[in-house]
Protein backbone atom coordinates (compact mmCIF):
# COMPACT_ATOMS: atom_id res chain seq x y z
CA UNK A 1 0.00 0.00 0.00
CA UNK A 2 1.29 3.58 -0.98
CA UNK A 3 2.64 5.02 2.07
CA UNK A 4 1.91 9.41 1.27
CA UNK A 5 4.66 11.16 2.46
CA UNK A 6 4.39 13.35 5.45
CA UNK A 7 6.74 16.26 6.88
CA UNK A 8 6.39 17.52 10.09
CA UNK A 9 7.86 20.62 11.75
CA UNK A 10 8.56 20.63 15.11
CA UNK A 11 8.86 24.20 16.28
CA UNK A 12 9.05 23.35 19.97
CA UNK A 13 9.70 25.86 22.56
CA UNK A 14 10.67 29.09 19.66
CA UNK A 15 8.83 32.11 18.34
CA UNK A 16 6.97 35.14 19.16
CA UNK A 17 3.31 35.53 17.43
CA UNK A 18 5.80 37.99 15.27
CA UNK A 19 8.26 35.56 14.55
CA UNK A 20 5.08 32.77 14.21
CA UNK A 21 3.52 34.82 11.61
CA UNK A 22 6.30 35.08 9.71
CA UNK A 23 6.66 31.52 9.24
CA UNK A 24 3.37 31.34 8.33
CA UNK A 25 3.15 33.48 5.82
CA UNK A 26 6.21 31.42 4.05
CA UNK A 27 4.84 28.66 4.13
CA UNK A 28 1.44 30.33 3.08
CA UNK A 29 3.12 31.56 -0.16
CA UNK A 30 5.26 28.80 -0.97
CA UNK A 31 4.53 26.25 -4.09
CA UNK A 32 4.51 22.73 -2.64
CA UNK A 33 3.67 19.31 -3.84
CA UNK A 34 0.02 18.56 -4.06
CA UNK A 35 -1.46 16.93 -0.86
CA UNK A 36 -2.12 13.76 -2.86
CA UNK A 37 2.00 13.65 -2.95
CA UNK A 38 3.12 14.92 0.20
CA UNK A 39 1.35 15.48 3.69
CA UNK A 40 2.22 18.80 5.65
CA UNK A 41 1.64 19.28 9.31
CA UNK A 42 3.53 21.68 12.12
CA UNK A 43 3.99 22.05 15.64
CA UNK A 44 3.98 25.17 17.09
CA UNK A 45 3.98 25.51 21.17
CA UNK A 46 0.45 25.41 22.42
CA UNK A 47 -0.40 29.30 22.95
CA UNK A 48 0.35 29.63 19.16
CA UNK A 49 -1.95 26.92 17.96
CA UNK A 50 -5.13 29.15 17.34
CA UNK A 51 -3.19 31.53 15.96
CA UNK A 52 -1.70 29.43 13.24
CA UNK A 53 -4.57 27.27 12.72
CA UNK A 54 -6.28 30.32 11.52
CA UNK A 55 -3.77 31.83 9.54
CA UNK A 56 -2.42 28.65 8.04
CA UNK A 57 -3.09 27.79 4.34
CA UNK A 58 -5.80 24.78 4.61
CA UNK A 59 -3.76 22.19 2.82
CA UNK A 60 -1.57 22.33 5.90
CA UNK A 61 -2.50 21.04 9.07
CA UNK A 62 -1.33 21.85 12.65
CA UNK A 63 -0.18 19.40 15.30
CA UNK A 64 0.59 19.90 19.02
CA UNK A 65 3.49 19.01 20.38
CA UNK A 66 2.35 17.21 23.51
CA UNK A 67 -1.03 16.47 25.45
CA UNK A 68 -2.21 15.27 29.23
CA UNK A 69 -2.25 11.16 29.21
CA UNK A 70 -5.81 11.14 29.90
CA UNK A 71 -9.43 12.81 30.56
CA UNK A 72 -8.41 16.54 31.74
CA UNK A 73 -9.19 17.73 35.11
CA UNK A 74 -7.29 19.15 38.24
CA UNK A 75 -3.46 19.04 36.58
CA UNK A 76 -2.47 22.25 36.50
CA UNK A 77 -0.17 23.23 33.57
CA UNK A 78 -1.21 20.23 31.63
CA UNK A 79 -3.53 20.45 28.51
CA UNK A 80 -6.14 17.53 27.57
CA UNK A 81 -6.36 15.77 24.05
CA UNK A 82 -10.35 16.73 24.56
CA UNK A 83 -9.43 20.39 24.48
CA UNK A 84 -7.19 19.99 20.94
CA UNK A 85 -10.35 18.28 19.39
CA UNK A 86 -12.39 21.46 20.84
CA UNK A 87 -10.03 23.49 18.51
CA UNK A 88 -9.97 21.40 15.83
CA UNK A 89 -5.95 20.61 15.80
CA UNK A 90 -6.38 17.16 14.57
CA UNK A 91 -2.32 15.61 15.33
CA UNK A 92 -0.37 15.67 18.50
CA UNK A 93 3.30 14.78 18.75
CA UNK A 94 3.54 12.70 21.42
CA UNK A 95 7.00 10.60 22.96
CA UNK A 96 9.33 13.15 21.81
CA UNK A 97 12.84 12.07 23.62
CA UNK A 98 12.94 15.89 24.69
CA UNK A 99 10.15 14.87 26.76
CA UNK A 100 11.22 11.44 28.00
CA UNK A 101 14.77 12.51 28.84
CA UNK A 102 14.14 15.88 30.58
CA UNK A 103 10.55 15.13 31.93
CA UNK A 104 11.25 11.47 32.56
CA UNK A 105 8.15 10.29 30.04
CA UNK A 106 8.69 6.34 30.16
CA UNK A 107 8.07 3.95 27.45
CA UNK A 108 4.34 3.09 29.56
CA UNK A 109 3.55 6.76 29.80
CA UNK A 110 4.20 7.50 26.25
CA UNK A 111 2.11 4.40 25.34
CA UNK A 112 -0.95 5.13 27.62
CA UNK A 113 -0.64 9.12 26.19
CA UNK A 114 -0.86 7.70 22.45
CA UNK A 115 -3.55 5.63 23.50
CA UNK A 116 -5.70 8.21 24.77
CA UNK A 117 -4.93 10.48 21.99
CA UNK A 118 -6.18 8.08 19.54
CA UNK A 119 -9.46 7.33 21.87
CA UNK A 120 -10.49 10.99 21.36
CA UNK A 121 -9.71 11.27 17.43
CA UNK A 122 -6.57 12.56 17.53
CA UNK A 123 -4.03 11.61 14.98
CA UNK A 124 -0.51 10.90 16.54
CA UNK A 125 3.06 11.28 15.40
CA UNK A 126 4.58 8.70 18.19
CA UNK A 127 8.21 9.81 18.80
CA UNK A 128 11.04 6.84 19.40
CA UNK A 129 14.77 7.18 19.10
CA UNK A 130 18.26 5.75 21.05
CA UNK A 131 20.66 7.66 22.83
CA UNK A 132 23.77 7.74 21.71
CA UNK A 133 25.05 5.37 24.21
CA UNK A 134 22.76 3.15 23.38
CA UNK A 135 23.57 3.28 19.80
CA UNK A 136 27.26 2.22 21.11
CA UNK A 137 26.57 -1.06 22.79
CA UNK A 138 24.37 -2.18 20.18
CA UNK A 139 21.20 -1.98 21.70
CA UNK A 140 19.45 0.67 18.91
CA UNK A 141 17.10 -1.81 17.32
CA UNK A 142 15.86 -3.55 21.08
CA UNK A 143 15.93 0.55 22.33
CA UNK A 144 13.17 1.45 19.47
CA UNK A 145 11.47 -2.05 19.68
CA UNK A 146 10.89 -2.08 23.18
CA UNK A 147 9.44 1.92 22.30
CA UNK A 148 7.08 0.84 20.14
CA UNK A 149 6.14 -2.49 22.14
CA UNK A 150 4.71 -0.07 24.81
CA UNK A 151 2.42 1.92 22.35
CA UNK A 152 1.36 -1.34 20.20
CA UNK A 153 0.41 -3.23 23.85
CA UNK A 154 -2.12 -0.36 24.15
CA UNK A 155 -3.23 0.51 20.64
CA UNK A 156 -5.35 -1.94 18.67
CA UNK A 157 -6.14 0.53 15.70
CA UNK A 158 -2.92 2.02 14.03
CA UNK A 159 -4.37 3.69 11.07
CA UNK A 160 -3.75 7.54 12.78
CA UNK A 161 -0.31 6.52 13.93
CA UNK A 162 2.54 7.82 11.86
CA UNK A 163 6.22 6.54 13.63
CA UNK A 164 8.82 9.27 13.77
CA UNK A 165 12.18 7.56 14.39
CA UNK A 166 14.68 10.08 15.72
CA UNK A 167 18.17 8.84 17.16
CA UNK A 168 18.99 11.21 20.06
CA UNK A 169 22.40 11.68 19.42
CA UNK A 170 21.27 13.36 15.90
CA UNK A 171 18.42 15.81 17.19
CA UNK A 172 20.01 19.31 17.14
CA UNK A 173 23.57 18.30 17.09
CA UNK A 174 23.79 18.61 13.40
CA UNK A 175 25.29 15.00 13.29
CA UNK A 176 22.24 13.54 11.05
CA UNK A 177 22.28 9.83 10.81
CA UNK A 178 23.65 8.77 7.15
CA UNK A 179 20.99 7.47 4.64
CA UNK A 180 21.84 4.07 5.26
CA UNK A 181 21.86 4.26 8.98
CA UNK A 182 18.34 5.83 8.67
CA UNK A 183 17.01 2.71 6.21
CA UNK A 184 18.02 -0.03 8.77
CA UNK A 185 16.78 0.58 11.63
CA UNK A 186 13.59 1.94 9.73
CA UNK A 187 13.53 -1.35 8.01
CA UNK A 188 13.81 -3.36 11.26
CA UNK A 189 10.67 -1.56 12.46
CA UNK A 190 9.15 -2.25 9.78
CA UNK A 191 10.27 -5.96 10.32
CA UNK A 192 9.40 -5.46 14.48
CA UNK A 193 5.29 -4.13 13.37
CA UNK A 194 5.26 -7.38 10.87
CA UNK A 195 6.33 -10.05 13.31
CA UNK A 196 4.51 -7.93 16.29
CA UNK A 197 0.87 -6.36 15.11
CA UNK A 198 0.31 -7.79 11.44
CA UNK A 199 1.61 -7.35 7.93
CA UNK A 200 -0.90 -4.75 7.30
CA UNK A 201 -0.17 -2.50 9.73
CA UNK A 202 3.52 -2.94 8.67
CA UNK A 203 2.72 -2.12 5.51
CA UNK A 204 0.48 1.03 5.79
CA UNK A 205 2.33 2.58 8.61
CA UNK A 206 4.26 5.48 7.97
CA UNK A 207 8.15 5.54 9.78
CA UNK A 208 9.08 9.84 9.80
CA UNK A 209 13.11 10.25 10.21
CA UNK A 210 13.71 12.84 12.53
CA UNK A 211 17.18 14.46 13.72
CA UNK A 212 19.29 17.38 12.00
CA UNK A 213 17.09 17.08 8.77
CA UNK A 214 18.13 20.03 6.28
CA UNK A 215 17.50 21.86 2.90
CA UNK A 216 20.41 19.81 1.70
CA UNK A 217 20.61 16.24 3.53
CA UNK A 218 17.02 15.78 2.77
CA UNK A 219 16.70 14.15 -0.98
CA UNK A 220 18.80 11.25 -0.36
CA UNK A 221 17.20 10.75 2.74
CA UNK A 222 13.69 10.36 1.27
CA UNK A 223 15.28 8.32 -1.13
CA UNK A 224 15.35 5.46 1.14
CA UNK A 225 12.51 2.81 1.10
CA UNK A 226 11.53 2.87 4.40
CA UNK A 227 11.51 6.56 4.93
CA UNK A 228 8.09 8.28 4.79
CA UNK A 229 8.86 11.54 5.57
CA UNK A 230 10.46 13.44 8.61
CA UNK A 231 9.86 15.28 11.21
CA UNK A 232 12.17 18.72 11.39
CA UNK A 233 13.39 20.68 14.68
CA UNK A 234 15.52 23.22 13.25
CA UNK A 235 15.37 23.47 10.03
CA UNK A 236 11.49 23.79 10.17
CA UNK A 237 12.12 27.32 11.16
CA UNK A 238 13.69 28.81 8.20
CA UNK A 239 12.86 28.68 4.42
CA UNK A 240 15.04 25.36 3.83
CA UNK A 241 12.03 24.26 5.24
CA UNK A 242 10.31 24.27 1.69
CA UNK A 243 13.15 22.45 0.11
CA UNK A 244 12.18 19.21 2.46
CA UNK A 245 8.48 19.85 1.82
CA UNK A 246 9.67 19.25 -1.68
CA UNK A 247 11.61 16.34 -1.24
CA UNK A 248 8.35 14.47 -1.44
CA UNK A 249 9.10 14.32 -5.31
CA UNK A 250 11.60 11.61 -4.74
CA UNK A 251 9.15 9.31 -3.98
CA UNK A 252 6.64 10.29 -6.62
CA UNK A 253 9.49 9.29 -8.97
CA UNK A 254 11.11 6.92 -7.38
O1 LIG B 1 13.65 16.76 17.34
C1 LIG B 1 13.51 16.94 16.15
C2 LIG B 1 12.17 16.98 15.55
O2 LIG B 1 11.19 16.54 16.44
C3 LIG B 1 14.66 17.14 15.25
O3 LIG B 1 15.27 18.33 15.59
P1 LIG B 1 16.43 18.93 14.62
O4 LIG B 1 15.87 18.86 13.22
O5 LIG B 1 16.62 20.34 15.12
O6 LIG B 1 17.62 18.06 14.80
Amino acid sequence: MARKFIVGGNWKCNGTTEEVKKIVTLLNEAEVPSEDVVEVVVSPPFVFLPVVKSLLRSDFHVAAQNCWVRKGGAFTGEVSAEMLVNLSIPWVILGHSERRAILNESNDFVGDKVAYALSQGLKVIACIGETLEQRESGSTVAVVAAQTKAIADKISNWDNVVLAYEPVWAIGTGKVATPAQAQEVHFELRKWLKDNVGAEVAASTRIMYGGSVNGANCKELASQADVDGFLVGGASLKPEFIDIIKSATVKKNA
